[in-house]
């Protein structure tokens, strides 16, 4: 199936694996990878911290939209998205338009320990805890309008690798 999809979007909440397993299956489909974040961090000229710290969470968010509109216009590519890109409804409909998108779930818990020392996310900036639990929460069931959801807190990355290649090649979502 991967020869038929548009492209392969990943979506989902931080630090459930979108960036890492998004350059680790382009590497083995052999497709161009590319990071909405990374994108926006080009545009911008600066860090996505100083990008929030300058100028707001609503600019960030139509530059975030700006860049998925430009990046799914192409195909054969796979895209992993930002962790609040599935809040607007026009990013879901591009993303629903432009391929096959996997949602990548994980606990609190496992969310926690990978996003805690990493201090490039201004969403998460104080008590982390707290702020991935109320996020958590208010973004519960954004990321159901994906085609396949795979838990990554309950595998390796290699076998969500696995997990997704096979998905590709019986040639339907579950
Ligand atoms: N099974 C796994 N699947 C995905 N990521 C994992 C897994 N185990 C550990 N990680 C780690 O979790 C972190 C997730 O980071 P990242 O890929 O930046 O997530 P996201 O882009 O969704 O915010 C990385 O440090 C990655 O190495
Ligand atoms: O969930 C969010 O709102 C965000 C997630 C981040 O991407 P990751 O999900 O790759 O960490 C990044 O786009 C920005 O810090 C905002
Ligand atoms: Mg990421």
């Amino acid at each position: 199936m991967s020869g038929t999809v548009k492209n392969i979007i990943f979506v989902g909440f931080m630090g459930t694996g979108k960036t890492t397993l998004g350059r680790l299956l382009a590497e083995r489909l052999q497709w161009p990878f590319i990071d909405c974040d990374e994108k926006i961090v080009q545009k911008a000229g600066m860090s996505i911290a100083d990008y929030f710290a300058m100028h707001g969470e609503a600019a960030f968010r139509d530059l975030e939209t700006e860049v998925i509109r430009e990046v799914l216009s192409g195909r054969m590519q796979v895209v992993s998205t930002g962790g609040g890109s599935v809040l607007r409804e026009s990013n879901r409909a591009l993303m629903k338009n432009g391929g096959l998108v996997i949602a990548l779930t994980a606990d609190k818990d496992t969310i926690l320990q990978r996003v805690r020392h990493d201090s490039g996310r201004p969403l998460l900036q104080g008590d982390a805890e707290a702020r991935v639990g109320k996020l958590l929460k208010e973004r519960e069931g954004a990321y159901d309008f994906a085609d396949i959801s795979i838990n990554t807190a309950q595998r390796s990355m290699e076998q969500a690798i696995q997990r997704i290649l096979e998905s590709l090649e019986a040639g339907k979502p579950e």
